[in-house]
């Protein structure tokens, strides 16, 4: 018994950072694994001078939560680590509820970390969810990143999420808990067939005799893996050659790009069209491959928020007009999570695209050398319904403009942190 304890504890400790932090946050759902991955930080970090923080996020969408982040509570009191009860009211009865709760579960909990200066959050995945997650991701015929499954770290937000129990089977941790006499919620959708993991959690039961088992799917997910790290170097590696930004435009060299595999090619439009739009999801596969196959065809095309647009020894990546459309903010404030413009007088000025209607206004536009389309999709300056400023466009007026974008971002999302 102590061996198998010992040896848990062990596989969690080889899964934080050395040197470990002084902080360390903990999600816990109050559901078996992340209650045992509480318990067992507990000890694994006792003694370490690394102080263990909790956290529940209460979605508000069932009766029993309230209760069960209570009872999350009164574990953790009982370790002597400090709890937070998260709450999400944000749900507007509208789309996907799952996928909402689950942005928003992880906004507030890296939210938290950041405000209780936690520099790494600790999740209580385990191999089981790992396998179902490989599983799901065949059925969406993922290429080589979503057949890697969760990553066992990345960046949320500036705080680092650490996935420690992704080699740790749901059983053990289940055998754990009994030993230490714990107990947690068993969440009702976890026999709810029309989830998706549910479905994938019974379909591996039947696969098992065909060899395709948990651990099966959780290997394939380490390979792919390695094989995923080296296509993200091959990317970046080519991305610093082939890329450049432009005035929140990215610049991608045609001829260096139509010589590349067409994994590659992907990713450095993902890549472009997430910096540009600031999405933080890659676009979908289908449209992916349809802008793909327009580039290949010597035509333009939309993806994301973005204009494709073909140039002469270049293509060039920026914002679309109808994306922006309706945003509007005040003179100083950020616009479109990129711009910000000064200007002389800013009372009553706001920020808006500069517009078909806009750029008539501008008789210097041509002489900038920027396209039409990225040209009306541009940042302007309007008091009513006069046009004060388009800098982009050649008419300042006295005003200016600075992009608040990283660059160096661009070249450092290829490689997953
Ligand atoms: N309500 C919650 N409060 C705090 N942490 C949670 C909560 N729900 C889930 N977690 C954390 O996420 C882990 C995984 O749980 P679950 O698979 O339900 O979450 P998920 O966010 O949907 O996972 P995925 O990232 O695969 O979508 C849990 O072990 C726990 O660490």
């Amino acid at each position: 018994m102590i061996h198998f304890n010992d040896d848990l504890l062990a596989t969690l400790l080889a899964g934080l950072p050395k040197p470990l932090p002084d902080r360390i946050g903990i999600a816990v759902s109050g559901g078996g694994d992340s209650v045992a991955l509480l318990h067992m930080a507990s000890r694994a970090l006792a003694e370490t001078g690394c102080t263990v923080l909790a956290a529940t996020v209460d979605h508000g969408l069932r009766p029993e939560a309230a209760a069960e982040a209570t009872q999350v509570a009164e574990l953790a009191a009982s370790l002597g680590i400090e709890h937070s009860i998260l709450n999400w009211q944000g749900w507007d009865r509208q789309g996907n509820l799952q996928d909402q709760a689950r942005r928003a579960r992880y906004r507030l909990l890296s939210g938290w970390a950041q405000a209780q200066d936690i520099p790494v959050l600790l999740t209580g995945h385990t191999a089981d969810d790992q396998a179902e997650t490989v599983l799901m991701r065949l059925a969406r015929s993922s290429g080589v990143s979503g057949l890697s499954g969760m990553p066992a770290m990345r960046d949320l937000g500036g705080v680092t999420l650490l996935r420690p129990l992704l080699g740790v089977s749901r059983k053990d941790l289940r055998c754990y808990l009994r030993r230490q006499e714990l107990s947690w919620a068993e969440d009702p959708s976890n026999d709810d067939t029309r989830f998706d993991r549910i479905k994938a959690r019974q379909a591996l039961e039947v696969l098992a005799p065909l060899g395709i088992t948990g651990s099966v799917l959780t290997d394939v997910a380490r390979n792919m893996a390695q094989a995923r790290e080296a296509l993200e170097r091959y990317a970046e590696f080519t991305a610093q050659i082939a890329l450049e930004t432009d005035m929140g435009d990215v610049l991608v060299d045609a001829e260096v790009f139509a010589g590349l595999p067409e994994e590659i090619r992907r990713r450095l439009l993902i890549g472009a069209v997430c910096w540009v739009s600031g999405e933080e999801y890659p676009p979908r596969r289908a449209a992916i491959d349809e802008a793909m196959g327009a580039i290949a065809a010597g035509m333009g095309a939309t993806l994301s928020g973005c204009r494709i647009l073909l140039q002469k020894g270049s293509i060039r990546i920026c914002r679309e007009l109808s994306a922006v459309e309706n945003v509007v903010s005040p003179a100083g404030e950020v616009w479109d999570a990129r711009w910000r413009v000064f200007g002389p007088d800013s009372a009553n000025a706001v920020i808006r695209p500069l517009g078909e209607a806009g750029l008539a206004l501008c008789p210097d536009w041509r002489a900038t050398g920027r396209p039409h389309a990225a040209l009306i999709a541009s940042p302007s300056v309007w008091i009513d319904d006069s046009l004060v400023s388009a800098p982009l466009a050649g008419f300042d007026n006295g005003w200016a403009l600075s992009l608040i974008l990283d660059e160096e971002a661009l070249f450092n999302a290829f490689l997953s942190h």
